[in-house]
């Protein structure tokens, strides 16, 4: 079976392989972006209430629209129903993505609608841009991201009974887990800097989506495992590499000179250093870069 990469890629010429979280329209200045939500791939109908998978499925596409450097403007939903969806179901579900799209000042302006024998969200969202930001780096940039990692793992694992978490850890990593907020709020800070060079956002781990950001800025990208910000809590709970595989936790990661500062309104953390080498990512325990590690997931993978 051909991986998620290797099957996009049938569909382009190989200099046309889209590598950003969104496409750019240069034409209107707008960027766009599509994302999922489907039954038993990415939600379970007994964990997901459905107001909450309707703020996910906006906030996993906000994500990407924030990370792309712009600000919502409208989205299409497309949804595939089974014949028996309760109506109370749906009305929650519905309410909730309007509320979403009034808070964000996003337009539903179209979408689709068809039967299908499990639930199937996925929505388009358009945004306007004035500096698109892309997968970019130079070599000597410090890698950062915002917030922390592992949250979103930790909670998946609570739901599944792999962990057993309580008390405010378990509220936290529920919450980020079931109801993700994206960064766009940093993102609008982040963007007005100059010499940002690139950013995305994190939806399938550090590890796999440093990888791509590194091929795509055709930069060699060093992590430092021990860097990577968790929460105080989850901190003793779970090994670094497991916070390198957390995905969905929809926090930003971008490229920039060293040197920046946390502050009050801006959680960043450097997790690594971009170097000039061949493209890709090379993992290190920590920021000595006196050990490398092969770790042995990559995380979560479609195929
Ligand atoms: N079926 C498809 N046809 C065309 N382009 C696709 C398809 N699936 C994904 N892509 C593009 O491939 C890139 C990688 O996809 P993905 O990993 O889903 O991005 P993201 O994590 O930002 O959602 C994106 O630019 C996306 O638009
Ligand atoms: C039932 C269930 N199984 C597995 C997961 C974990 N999971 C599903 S998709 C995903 C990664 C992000 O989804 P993807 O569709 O790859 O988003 P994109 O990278 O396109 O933004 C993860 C960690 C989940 N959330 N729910
Ligand atoms: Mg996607």
């Amino acid at each position: 079976m051909l991986d998620e990469l290797q099957i996009i890629d049938l569909f382009f010429e190989k200099s046309e392989v889209p590598v950003d979280d969104c496409a750019y329209l240069p034409e209107t200045s707008q960027i766009i972006t599509g994302d999922s939500m489907v039954e038993n791939t990415h939600f379970r109908l007994d964990w997901h209430p459905p107001e909450l998978l309707a703020r996910k499925l906006f906030q996993s596409n906000l994500s990407d629209v924030a990370a792309g450097g712009g600000d919502p403007q409208w989205c299409l939903l497309q949804m595939g129903l089974p014949g028996n969806a309760e109506e109370q179901f749906l009305k929650r579900f519905a309410a909730a993505f309007r509320e979403e799209c009034k808070e964000n000042r996003c337009k539903l302006i179209g979408g689709d609608t068809f039967r299908n024998t499990t639930y199937i969200f996925s929505l388009t969202m358009a945004g306007r841009v004035r500096r698109p930001l892309q997968r970019r780096a130079h070599p000597g940039d410090a890698i950062y991201m915002t917030g922390t990692a592992g949250l979103s793992l930790a909670g998946m694992k609570h739901l599944t009974g792999e962990m057993k978490l309580t008390g405010s850890l378990q509220k936290r990593a529920l919450e980020r887990h079931l109801a993700p907020v994206a960064r766009l709020d940093l993102a609008r800070k982040l963007r007005e800097m100059p010499d940002l060079h690139g950013m995305m956002d994190l939806s399938d781990g550090l590890l796999q989506d440093l990888e791509r950001f590194a091929r795509a800025a055709g930069q060699r990208f060093h992590l430092h495992l021990h860097s990577i910000p968790c929460d105080d809590e989850l901190l003793p709970l779970m090994p670094a590499l497991e916070r390198a595989i957390s995905g969905e936790e929809y926090e930003l990661v971008f490229c920039a000179p060293a040197g920046l500062q946390q502050a009050p309104g801006f959680d960043i953390t450097q997790i690594g250093r971009v170097i000039t080498g061949p493209p890709g990512l090379t993992v290190f325990e920590d920021s000595s870069e006196g050990k490398i590690v092969i770790p042995e997931s990559r995380g979560f993978e479609h195929f």
